[in-house]
């Protein structure tokens, strides 16, 4: 359900992709995964380095705790729902996580930077199939946890029908919820 339909082709970068090199900000400032304004959230800033993958660090400190000084792997998987959501938002179209695997490889403990890694295998009509990495202590470091997802477009309305429309035309100035 993750891997691509024979044929898919890989995506381009679309046309207002940010420039290579760019920063990413946050999507919504209330966000877990990247808010600035969260108060005990994972505060992932990333940047891409291409216009169609996410490189971001993450350092796992001990409120990511699950045993003793190693980390949760649900903290994991949110990390690299994160990265893989960042990704998928570079085409410039609102995409939800519909199906998340997570692979844990390597025991992860407090005080690591994981280098996280996220990129894009194909789009089939409202489905796009993606992949992240988290790597110990360097972009080329063991692989500690792998992903892969199913993620579904959806219409910006989605947001605002499911929660919070104000919050989304306050963070969002070109969505309107009622034009
Ligand atoms: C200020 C606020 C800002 C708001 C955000 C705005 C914009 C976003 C901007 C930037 C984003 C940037 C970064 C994002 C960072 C982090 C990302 C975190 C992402 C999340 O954390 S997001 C929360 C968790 N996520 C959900 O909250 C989804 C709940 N869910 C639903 O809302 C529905 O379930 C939905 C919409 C998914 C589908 O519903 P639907 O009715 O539209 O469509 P339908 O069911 O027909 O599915 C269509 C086709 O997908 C297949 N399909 C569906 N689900 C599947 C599954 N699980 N496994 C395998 N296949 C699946 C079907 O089988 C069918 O396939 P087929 O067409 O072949 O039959």
């Amino acid at each position: 359900m993750t891997t691509p339909p024979s044929g898919t082709e890989p995506p381009k970068p679309h046309p207002d992709a940010p420039a290579p090199g760019s920063a990413l900000g946050t999507h919504y400032s209330g966000c877990f995964g990247c808010g600035v304004d969260h108060p005990t959230g994972l505060h992932i800033s990333a940047f891409t380095p291409d216009g169609l993958s996410v490189e971001a660090e993450f350092v796992v400190g001990e409120p990511h705790q699950g045993a003793p000084l190693l980390a949760h792997g649900g903290v994991l998987a949110t990390a690299m729902d994160e990265v893989i959501g960042m990704s998928v938002w570079l085409f410039r179209k609102p995409y939800v996580t519909g199906r998340l695997e997570t692979d844990f490889l390597l025991p992860v403990p407090v005080g690591t930077t994981l280098h996280l890694r996220a990129w894009c295998n194909g789009i089939s009509g409202r489905k796009a199939y993606l992949e992240a990495e988290g790597r110990i202590g360097a972009p080329d470091g063991p692989v500690a946890v792998r992903a892969a997802a199913l993620f579904i477009e959806v219409e910006m309305e989605h947001f605002a029908r499911h929660g919070d429309a104000e919050a989304i035309t306050a963070e969002h100035h070109d969505f309107e919820v009622n034009p």
